[in-house]
């Protein structure tokens, strides 16, 4: 079903059309937050929150797919990682990334909330009805949820089941993403840019600890200013950038002195992935290691890590022959595959 566009000379040039959505009300009646998985959001966000902040000395670690593309593959996956969540959670607080709502460098498949039927049809209220539904029973298990936030409607819909969530290298710089990262409950990470400039995300972080009004839903779907309050869990995530890895203890160092020298204690976690592997999912246990020796050697300001993982390691590329797909496999960037996965995170807890 769509909405007729008025005709006009001068606006709507270039929409072919409107559909309605979904309200957050209407799909949070359909899946509502039970009392299990919102002890585990609450749970995860205290827990995240304790270690940003230096009352915990854990390790928070997100690991998970760099893309959800299929239901069943990420419920096997949150089988295991719930499991191994419980063996490690002495030394690590482990929370799964569940991103299903994919920044790209120009075009491509933009992740299971805006596609889920990855053939380009766009099937949003499918996609909100999956992903919520999915975020319910990851949180379900114990498992807190981590995601990325990239579309400015989507915190209305299910980020109330969101434990952890943070701002990529493509929109860190954005203002529209800053100010809505101010209304976000769960405590964020902001990542350096694609180029390598650390100090944009602190930037970033300055400003989303600020109240400001912006343009927003409701749950409702009416159109409203949201006034937020600031959120004061940011952090920076250490990526990697165009010139190359910026896990290495310079880099931690920069990043620590740039939050220092904004009024912020440092706060740091390190993406293994992304420019700190070259995207080559067989370079993220190296850096793995490498914060791990850092933290050991006393780097205090390293809380975090992310580690993209998957059933099975490397990547696939997205045909329109969807059959074709092998079973949890990235259809985005390469991961690391279960074996490897849970040798990592036993090493980090010293198991
Ligand atoms: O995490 C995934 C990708 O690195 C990011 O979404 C950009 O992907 P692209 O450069 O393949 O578009
Ligand atoms: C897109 C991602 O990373 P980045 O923003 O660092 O490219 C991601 O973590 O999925």
């Amino acid at each position: 079903m769509t909405i007729p566009l008025a005709p006009s000379r001068t606006e709507n040039l270039n929409v072919l059309s409107f559909a309605p959505l979904v309200t957050p009300n209407e799909l949070k009646t359909l899946l509502p937050l039970t009392a299990a998985a919102e002890a585990t959001v609450l749970a995860g966000r205290r827990a995240a929150q304790d270690i940003l902040h230096g009352r915990d000395d854990r390790l928070l670690a997100i690991v998970g797919p760099c893309s959800i593309h299929d239901y069943d593959q990420a419920v096997a996956y949150a089988h295991r990682l719930a499991a191994l969540r419980e063996r490690v959670s002495d030394r690590l607080e482990v929370q799964m990334r569940v991103y299903v709502d994919k920044p790209r460098t120009t075009v491509g498949w933009r992740g299971y909330l805006m596609d889920p039927d990855m053939n380009g049809s766009g099937h949003i209220n499918k996609g909100l009805e999956l992903t919520r539904r999915l975020m319910l029973e990851v949180s379900e298990l114990g498992l807190p949820v981590a995601t990325e936030l990239l579309d400015p409607f989507a915190p209305q819909y299910f980020f109330d089941l969101v434990a952890w969530s943070c701002l990529g290298a493509r929109t860190t710089e954005s203002q529209t993403h800053r100010v809505l990262s101010s209304s976000i409950s769960a405590p964020m990470g902001f990542k350096n840019g694609t180029g390598g400039g650390i100090k944009l995300a602190v930037d970033a972080i300055v400003a989303a600890r600020h109240g400001h009004a912006l343009f927003g839903i409701d749950g409702d779907g009416r159109a409203c200013i949201v006034n937020t309050r600031g959120n004061p869990d940011g952090h920076v995530i250490l990526r990697g950038g165009r010139s190359g890895p910026n896990y290495t203890p310079q880099f931690v160092k920069e990043a620590a002195d740039l939050m220092t020298a904004a009024g912020l204690s440092p706060a740091i976690m390190v993406d293994c992935s992304h420019a700190n592997s070259g995207s080559d999912h067989t370079r993220q246990p190296l850096v793995w290691r490498d914060v791990l020796h850092q933290r050991r050697s006393g780097q205090k300001a390293l809380r975090g890590v992310m580690l993209e993982s998957n059933l099975n390691p490397g990547k696939q590329t997205l045909t329109d022959d969807l059959s074709a797909l092998g079973p949890g496999v990235s259809v985005t960037d390469a991961c690391v595959g279960w074996d490897d996965t849970e040798a990592l995170l036993l090493e980090a807890a010293g198991h």
